[in-house]
């Protein structure tokens, strides 16, 4: 199924990295009762220049108002749809161990347009269970699951690094397009298979050494 959201518009990567972090406060501001919301307001919260701001929001569709800046709601309704988050992806879930199974227990994933539909597995112990009324399958009956019922274009990756390679070109066999790797293995795939990475460890070393550099 094609995705009905205008994400095609050239947004840099930075600017698409920030529209989430604005989307977050505003919502806040929903919740508070508040119907307006300018660049300034939104700058002074999240320490990016209004002028970066009005820049970022501009690739999305809204205009502010002078004086009042933007209606909230309409702001909040641009940013799900622009983001994706309105729109639900279809994924699974490849090693439903440590991490994969917190994955599949979150459901904040699904409020940020991905549903999990399953989980894939070789061990035992997890496949034919359910977590979070996720049902976990066996991995050599994901070609066909995927091909005749569930339809996922995302594949989430959670298998030990040293197989995440021919995980993924296993998903790409089964009609996977987008591929969520958290291992930290830097797989190749072929084009027109959109990756993206993920890994928390990555962060945690830029914490480390900011941390380092700060006065004693
Ligand atoms: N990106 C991050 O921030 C982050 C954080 C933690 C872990 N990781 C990575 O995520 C991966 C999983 O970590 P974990 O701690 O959950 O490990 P884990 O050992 O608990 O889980 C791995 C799971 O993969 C399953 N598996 C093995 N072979 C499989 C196959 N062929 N098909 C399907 N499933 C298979 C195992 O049975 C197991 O359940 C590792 O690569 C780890 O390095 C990344």
């Amino acid at each position: 199924m094609v995705d009905p959201t205008p994400f095609h518009r050239n947004i840099p990567e930075p600017a698409l990295r920030r529209l989430p972090w604005y989307l977050a406060y505003v919502k806040l501001l929903k919740k508070q009762g508040e119907s307006y919301v300018s660049s300034t307001q939104i700058a002074k919260k999240i320490n990016v220049s209004p002028t970066q701001i009005a820049k970022d929001l501009s690739y999305v569709n809204i205009s502010g108002k002078t004086r009042v800046g933007y209606e909230i709601d309409q702001l909040i309704n641009v940013l799900e749809e622009f983001l994706g988050f309105r729109y639900v992806h279809k994924a699974v879930l490849f090693g439903v161990g440590s991490l994969g199974a917190a994955l599949l227990a979150d459901s904040g994933l699904e409020q940020y347009g991905l549903k999990i539909l399953a989980g894939f597995d070789v061990k035992d112990a997890v496949v034919n269970t359910m977590i979070n009324h996720i049902p976990v399958y066996h991995a050599n009956e994901f070609v066909e699951r995927n091909t005749k019922t569930i339809k996922a274009e995302i594949g989430v990756l959670t298998v030990p690094a040293d197989i995440a390679q021919q995980t993924a070109d296993f998903l790409i066999e089964g009609g996977i397009r987008g591929i969520w790797n958290f291992t930290p293995f830097r797989i190749r795939v072929p084009e027109g298979i959109v990756l993206q990475n993920t890994s928390i460890y990555a962060h945690l070393a830029v914490m480390f050494n900011r941390l380092k550099q700060l006065p004693e």
